[in-house]
C-alpha cells in the first residue's frame, strides 16, 4: 500500500515541450495523474506518448516545462536528491527490461537500486534479507510468488510483464508509467495485465499512466483518457466521454498526415 500523504496529484506536468532536431514532438503538454487513477494515453504513432512518459521518467530531457512528483518539483533537485525523487515514478516497458538469466526475485530486488545505497549490481550477494522479503511481497501482489525462483527467461511474456510490475513496486514508486505494457501480449494476457494495473490503481492507490494502442482496453479498464495529436493534448477527460468522434480525431489518417 502506498502511504504517501501529499494531497495533490501524484504526477503533475505543466507546459512540457520537446523537440528533436528542431522538430516539435511535444508542445504545451499539461496533465496530472491522481492516486487511485488509471489514465490511458492514446494517440497515433508518433503523437508523442512515449516521449511524454520518458520526460517524466528522466529518460529524455524536455526543452521546457515542469514536472512534479508527489508535490516535489524535479527542476529544483540535483544529484542523489533528484534520483530519489525520480524513483517515485517507475517505468514498465513493452520490451520488458529484465535480466533473463536471473530469477524473478533477483530482478524484483533490483527495483530497489535507486533507493538503496550500497549495492551497484544485480548480484544476489548485495540483497539483504529484508529486501528479499519485500521483493517476495511485491511478487505476491502481482500473483507471481510461486515463480520467484524461476529464471525470467523461462517465463511467458505475460508473466515477465508481471515481474516487471513487481520490480516497479519494489522501487516503492507511487506513479507507474507503463509504455505499451500489453502490446507484445496475447489478448488474454493483455486483459490480465490491464486488470492488474487497474487493481494497483484502485486498491493500492497508485497513480498509473499507461500508453495503450487499444482504445477498447482503455475503455474497459481506464478511468480517464489523455489523447495526444501531433504532440498536443487533444482530449483529457473521463473515459466514458471518449466516444468514436474523439477516436476519429486521434486516429484518422488525414489528421495524422496533417
Ligand atoms: N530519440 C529520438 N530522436 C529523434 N526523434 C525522436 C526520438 N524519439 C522520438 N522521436 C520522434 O518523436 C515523435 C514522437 O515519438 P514518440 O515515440 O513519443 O511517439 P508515440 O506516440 O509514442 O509513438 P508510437 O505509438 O509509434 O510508439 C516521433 O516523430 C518520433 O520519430
Amino acid at each position: 500500500m502506498n502511504t504517501t500523504q501529499n494531497a495533490g496529484p501524484a504526477l503533475s506536468v505543466k507546459s512540457l515541450a520537446k523537440s528533436y532536431n528542431q522538430r516539435h514532438v511535444l508542445d504545451d503538454v499539461d496533465f496530472s495523474v491522481n492516486r487511485g487513477e488509471l489514465v490511458a494515453f492514446l494517440g497515433a504513432n508518433g503523437s508523442g506518448k512515449s516521449t511524454t512518459l520518458k520526460c517524466v521518467a528522466g529518460l529524455t530531457t524536455p526543452d521546457t516545462g515542469s514536472i512534479e512528483l508527489d508535490g516535489v518539483h524535479l527542476a529544483d533537485l540535483h544529484g542523489r536528491d533528484l534520483t530519489r525523487a525520480r524513483s517515485r515514478a517507475a517505468m514498465v516497458f513493452q520490451k520488458i527490461h529484465l535480466v533473463p538469466r536471473r530469477t524473478a526475485l533477483d530482478n524484483v530486488c533490483a527495483g530497489a537500486l535507486s533507493r538503496v545505497s550500497g549495492f551497484g549490481s544485480l548480484s544476489p550477494a548485495f540483497f539483504s534479507r529484508e529486501l528479499r522479503e519485500e521483493a517476495m511481497a511485491c511478487l505476491d501482489r502481482v500473483g507471481m510468488a510461486d515463480r520467484a525462483l524461476d529464471k525470467v527467461g523461462r517465463l511467458s511474456g505475460g508473466q515477465q510483464q508481471r515481474v516487471a510490475v513487481a520490480r516497479a513496486l519494489c522501487q516503492r514508486a507511487s506513479v507507474l508509467l507503463a509504455d505499451e505494457p500489453v502490446s507484445a501480449l496475447d489478448p488474454h494476457a493483455a486483459e490480465n495485465i490491464m486488470e492488474l494495473l487497474a487493481t494497483l490503481a484502485h486498491e493500492e492507490n497508485l497513480a498509473v499512466a499507461a500508453v495503450l494502442h487499444q482504445p477498447e482496453l482503455a475503455q474497459r479498464y481506464a478511468d480517464r483518457a489523455i489523447g495526444l495529436l501531433h504532440g498536443r493534448i487533444a482530449f483529457d477527460g473521463p473515459i466514458q466521454n471518449l466516444g468514436d468522434d474523439f477516436l476519429d480525431v486521434l486516429y484518422s489518417p488525414e489528421r495524422i498526415a496533417a
